[in-house]
């Protein structure tokens, strides 16, 4: 229809405009975490209805978390497939019982029928689960390629739950599942032409829903070598991105229960303030050093070309936090002469200390060889390094550190860890004498502002020393945007605060 078939007047002329301009627009991709679909799943739906007044969009659902992500979905399908290994299990049915159940207790549709249509759906899935965990080789390993089969049910339960809750909305929606996306040719290992042909066909495959609102799995598959062992967890996030890039997004709007990033952890600092936008390479580092907002692959592959948006489920209106490249500097000529200050402040637990001093029986270089190749067979990430030619200190998460959401591992997992690190140890007395200082925790402070600063570190560490915050290592440099401390783990929620209130509150 054109403009000038329309029978009536201007309303009709400005409606049109206006759904034309929908039609035209670039999608807003709308991705939710686990609990916020296990929680607040008619906050979710509103969210769609109003955000498709204005947008198209795409969906993107996690696996269904009830009150905590250590008690999701995806937790459930892990011990399932472990569970499924063992030569003499009998507990999977039970699990995949609970899993069906938990799902099917949360449908409270208007329509009897669209409820009963996705019950039979759910049930249709936990069956196939059933079977293909009755299936697999009960040999106590679990590959990484049922692992990723097993868990991608997670997603797929959830993206069906959300397609119909839109439907029961008088949305018009389509359930699409990405858990066997990848039929191409992946030549060399998980590089950027593998994301890059990948984001293509999940495009492709989105655009074949025409105008009704894809509600898609937070799963991609089949990724050679296993998406898990690949991604770790809260892979969504990378789901979604791959999605707003196949797409060509506007926006990537990640929904959580914050409202965007703060200066400090909100849920540990009562006075932290909600930035209105921060630098990708600033959120990369909180990520990485405890502040655990998105998951870092997320960001690579939207930017440069797609600006992330953090948004609260129980707070729509609010207008979050955009995570993109810093133009404050073109639109604001006297940014950079205003006080500097760090963006935000973050602690890392769980963190081991191990000192090694050689006892020289090998040259300083080979020492040091060594001493990375023990930690890169036992793939132990270290967070904080600091060496001279004799003596090195490493700073060790006992949990695999882009892992978003790591508390909730199994406790089979953790062991593992814990045993490679002890390995790890043991391997390294062999070059000198080896000191352990366990339960510590990295304090950093992360800001762009950081490397044009003077006196920042300074005032860190006198704002720990006057509070009586012993300091076991310090490491800066390594990092332009970072000034990393060593901390006892059981002071870690006080000098958080500490400098937050030091350098956030009176800085000013
Ligand atoms: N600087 C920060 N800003 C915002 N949230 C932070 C920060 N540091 C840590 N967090 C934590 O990150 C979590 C992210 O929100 P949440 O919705 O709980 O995550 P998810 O969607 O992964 O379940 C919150 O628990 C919050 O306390
Ligand atoms: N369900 C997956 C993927 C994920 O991204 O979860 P969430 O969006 O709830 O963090 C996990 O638990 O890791």
């Amino acid at each position: 229809m054109t403009v000038e078939s329309l029978p009536n007047g201007v309303a009709e002329h400005s409606s049109f405009e206006k759904h034309a301009e929908k039609l035209l627009a670039q999608r807003v991709v709308l991705k939710f975490g686990g609990t916020s679909i296990g929680k607040f799943a008619s906050q979710i739906a509103d969210i769609c209805l109003s955000s498709l007044s204005e947008n198209k969009i795409a969906v993107i659902c996690s696996a269904r978390s009830g009150l905590s992500k250590a008690e999701g979905t995806t937790n459930r399908l892990l011990k399932a497939s472990r569970e499924a290994a063992k030569p003499d299990s009998t507990k999977c049915d039970a699990i995949v019982s609970q899993i069906l159940h938990e799902h099917i207790s949360a449908v409270h549709f208007k329509s009897t029928e669209l409820s009963q249509r996705l019950q039979r759906a759910m049930t249709t899935e936990c069956r196939k689960l059933s079977n293909m965990l009755a299936t697999m080789p009960k040999n106590g390993q679990v590959s990484p390629e049922n692992e990723d089969e097993v868990v991608s049910v997670g997603e797929k339960l959830s993206a069906q739950f959300l397609s119909m809750l839109l439907e029961d909305y008088g949305v018009d929606s389509e359930y699409v599942d990405l858990s066997d996306i990848i039929h191409f040719e992946v030549l060399s290992g998980l590089n950027q032409d593998f994301y890059q042909d990948l984001a293509q066909a999940i495009g492709r495959r989105i655009q074949l829903c025409g105008e009704k609102v894809p509600v898609i799995t937070g799963f991609f598959g089949r990724v050679p070598g296993g998406l898990l062992k690949n991604c770790g967890r809260g892979y969504s996030d990378l789901c979604a991105a791959l999605v707003a890039v196949g797409l060509g997004a506007q926006e990537l709007q990640v929904w959580k229960e914050v409202s965007g990033v703060y200066t400090a952890d909100p849920r540990k600092v009562p006075t932290a303030r909600l930035l209105s936008s921060i630098h990708p390479n600033e959120a990369n580092e909180l990520t990485f050093y405890g502040s655990e907002v998105i998951h870092h692959f997320t960001i690579e592959q939207c930017i440069p070309k797609i600006p992330i948006r953090i948004k609260n489920v129980l707070e729509p209106e609010g207008a979050g936090t955009i995570i993109f490249l810093d133009d404050r500097a073109k639109t604001d000529p006297y940014h950079h002469q205003r006080p500097k200050r760090p963006t935000a402040v973050t602690v890392k637990q769980q963190i081991t200390v191990v000192n090694v001093h050689s006892h020289r029986k090998v040259e300083s270089p080979e020492f040091l060889a060594e001493i990375c190749k023990i930690l890169a067979r036992w793939s132990l990430a270290v967070n904080l390094f600091e060496l001279n030619e004799c003596h090195v200190s490493l700073a060790v998460h006992s949990k695999t550190p882009f892992i978003k959401g790591a508390e909730a591992q199994d406790p089979d997992d953790l062991q593992i860890q814990h045993q490679d690190l002890a390995n790890a140890i043991q391997e390294l007395k062999e070059y000198g004498a080896v000191d352990v200082v366990h339960n510590m925790a990295i304090l950093s402070l992360i800001g762009l502002q950081l490397k044009r600063s003077i006196g920042i570190a300074g005032r860190m560490f006198t704002a720990l020393g006057d509070n009586n915050i012993n300091i076991e290592m310090i490491s800066q440099g390594a990092s332009e945007i970072n000034i990393s401390c060593v901390i006892a783990e059981r002071e870690a929620l006080r000098a958080l605060n500490v400098v937050h209130t030091d350098l956030f509150t009176f800085l000013e």
